[in-house]
């Protein structure tokens, strides 16, 4: 098989928050290497203050960097990139209205990105842009608050891809979504991988969402990598203690067995029960 192209390369990065008011300064990322190939989703996982925003933020440059050093598609991310660098890493967060204007419509704030980046946005339009994310021209007039959580997500993850980028970096993307929702968001994320190569950096806490998303994973502990590999290996046959007591401390170890969401059967491959998530034809909720 032929090696995939590496987009993210992130290599001995360390990440030290000088300390305010008396405080000592705080080691958020030591030495951590980590890369992504093209069309792969890569997780990084970990409980809150490991280190993952600290990562995050670098990998799109709007972070600190003390020292080692990241390039997503030969660009080094930071505050000299011009504007066709910065629109080639794009971001989904996890409250998905606070990414978009409330003062604009959809399609105004589609307009304006367009304006802003001529060349890299005149490859598709709004209909097939939109449709790729499994919504219709109809929320094209709508205000962000006009639409639902699952929707406004299905529109920033929609805007980052208008810009072709070569990384999306999505950081806790579904956290802030209902448990249908949050399996609708994922399986689009993973057909972008598989239709568009979309190559997708992917932030997360939560286990289950991990293990249903992410080809490899890395798990992270106080800022460093304490365990990479395929998904399935790390999950599966955790090796550091740490992993195994992040995966012992999730009621079936990651896999999430919902209710109220229909019938519950066999866990699909995704790790979802009871219901199909991804309805490309209809007007996603
Ligand atoms: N701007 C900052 N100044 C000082 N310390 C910081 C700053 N940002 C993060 N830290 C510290 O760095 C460490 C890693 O934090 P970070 O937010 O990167 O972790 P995280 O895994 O993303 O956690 P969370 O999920 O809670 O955001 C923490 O100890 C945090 O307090």
């Amino acid at each position: 098989m032929q090696a995939r192209k590496t987009i993210l390369d992130v290599t001995d990065l360390s990440i030290v928050h000088p300390g305010r008011r008396g405080r000592p300064a705080n080691t958020a990322v030591k030495k951590l290497n980590l890369t992504a190939g093209a069309g792969e989703i890569v997780g990084v996982v970990g409980e809150s203050g490991s280190g993952k925003t600290s990562l995050a933020m670098a990998v799109v440059g709007f972070g600190r960097i003390t020292s080692g050093s990241i390039t997503v598609d030969a660009v080094v991310p930071g505050p000299r990139m011009s504007l066709d660098e910065r629109a080639s890493i794009q971001m989904v967060f996890q409250d998905p209205h606070g990414s978009l204007d409330p003062r604009q419509t959809i399609g105004s704030g589609l307009d304006e990105l367009r304006k802003l980046h001529k060349k890299r946005t005149s490859w598709i339009s709004d209909e097939d842009l939109l449709s790729r994310v499994g919504l219709s021209t109809e929320v094209l007039t709508r205000l962000s608050h006009q639409i639902s959580g699952g929707q406004a997500q299905r529109v920033s993850i929609a805007r980052a891809l208008l810009l072709r980028p070569s990384l999306l970096l999505a950081d806790e993307p579904t956290s802030a979504l209902d448990v249908s929702v949050q399996a609708q968001i994922l399986r689009l994320l993973k057909n972008l991988r598989d239709n568009e190569g979309l190559t997708i950096l992917f932030i997360s806490h939560d286990l289950a969402v991990v293990r249903a998303v992410c080809d490899r994973v890395y798990v992270m502990k106080t800022g460093e990598v304490v365990e990479f590999g395929s998904t399935h290996e790390v999950l599966e046959h955790p090796k550091h203690p740490y992993t195994q007591a992040l995966l012992a401390a999730v009621p079936g170890g990651g896999i999430r067995r919902e209710t109220g969401h229909g019938p519950q059967t066999k866990a699909g491959p995704d790790g979802y029960l009871g219901f199909d998530p991804y309805q490309p034809a209809k007007e996603a909720s």
